[in-house]
């Protein structure tokens, strides 16, 4: 996953990705807000004492390097006459970037900064959320394998005698994977806080006042288990969503996964591509059973601290290659 997010930000899988992935685990452990100094933000000696200041801006810096790596080879590169660095052939992300602020064609100044927040962006955003939400997925379908038989059986049926199985208009066909995604985030959204709001003005809601410049996280993953929204929300059951009008548009305040407002996330649909086509892989071309010895209702299903609610412990399975019929 890192790879294809790798490669959407910087146009080739780059040679410091693992590097990256560790520094944004390392940042993200950080960035999940529950700090003593996040609890105290107007005291800032706590944000020395604790030493957090000096950890982020380690973590900051380090990422920079990283970045301003990937920029200088391809500026390197467009001075010898590449202009087009992305592995298919043609420009990437950061080629265009270094055009347009080349031609100045852009009417407010592009920066250095800006190339770098937004690659960083995509791979952040890009890369755990969807890994996760894969693993989660067969994480729970392993516990519930009359779902994973189903979901095989679609996959298995939509792949039938194809040669290669990256046709991104085969997407729509995965009514049920659909549903199985839908289920596996509502339980384990990647972003089980969404993004930190600052409260802009004094508000007052249901009796409790929220002091101006107040953080504001909002909890989708309490939101997605309350039994007030959902039925049994502790089960996971993708035919919930069957016949059901609840989408990823952030209208439906029970099913945040992907945000709302203007911050929503900007990445739902190559996010739902980057997890459903990884998925259908591995469903069609393997069988999955728990190693001997473990008992499906006993698979540890709990998840990490931090901004993003990867599972704790990694998941283990015995891959049996499928061979289809017509094969
Ligand atoms: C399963 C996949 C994904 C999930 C569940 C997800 C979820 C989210 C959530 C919950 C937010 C915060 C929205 C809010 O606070 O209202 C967010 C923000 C964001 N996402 Fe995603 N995302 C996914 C994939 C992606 C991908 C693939 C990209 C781009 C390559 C992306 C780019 C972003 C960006 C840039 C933001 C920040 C938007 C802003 O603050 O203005 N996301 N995402």
């Amino acid at each position: 996953m890192n790879a294809a997010a790798c490669r959407s930000a910087f146009g080739n899988v780059c040679k410091d990705q693992k590097e990256l992935i560790k520094l944004i685990h390392e940042a993200q452990s950080l960035s999940g807000g529950f700090e003593l100094a996040d609890l105290f933000p107007s005291k800032k000696i706590l944000h020395g004492i604790s030493g957090m200041k000096s950890k982020l801006m380690k973590a900051r810096n380090k990422v920079d390097v990283v970045l301003n790596n990937i920029i200088n080879v391809h500026r390197e590169n467009r001075a010898n006459g590449k202009s087009c660095n992305g592995e298919s052939g043609a420009e990437d992300f950061i080629d265009v970037f270094l055009r347009i602020m080349e031609s100045g064609e852009f009417p407010l100044p592009l920066t250095n900064d800006n190339i770098k927040a937004v690659i960083l962006d995509m791979f952040v955003a890009g890369s755990d959320t969807s890994s996760s939400t894969v693993i989660w997925a067969l994480s729970e379908m392993i516990k519930s394998p009359s779902v994973m038989v189903k979901a095989q059986a679609e996959v298995r049926e939509v792949f039938k005698g194809k040669k290669t199985f990256d046709d991104e208009t085969e997407l729509e066909k995965f009514t049920y994977l659909k549903l199985v995604i839908k289920e596996t985030v509502r339980l384990h959204p990647p972003t089980p806080l969404l993004v930190p709001r600052e409260c802009r003005e004094e508000t007052n809601i249901d009796g409790f006042t929220i002091p101006l410049k107040s953080k504001v996280l909002v909890n989708v993953w309490a939101i997605g288990r309350d039994p007030e929204s959902w039925k049994s929300p502790e089960c996971f059951i993708p035919e919930r969503f069957e016949n059901s009008s609840i989408e990823f548009t952030g209208n439906h305040f029970q099913f945040l996964q992907f945000g709302a407002g203007r911050r929503i996330c900007p990445g739902i649909q190559f996010g739902l591509a980057l997890v459903t086509l990884p998925l259908a892989h591995l469903l069609y071309k393997f069988d999955w059973k728990l190693p001997e010895g473990i008992n499906a209702k006993d698979l540890d299903m709990t998840e990490a601290n931090g901004i993003s609610a990867r599972r704790q412990s990694d998941l283990y399975l015995i891959a049996t290659p499928y061979v289809s019929p017509l094969d």
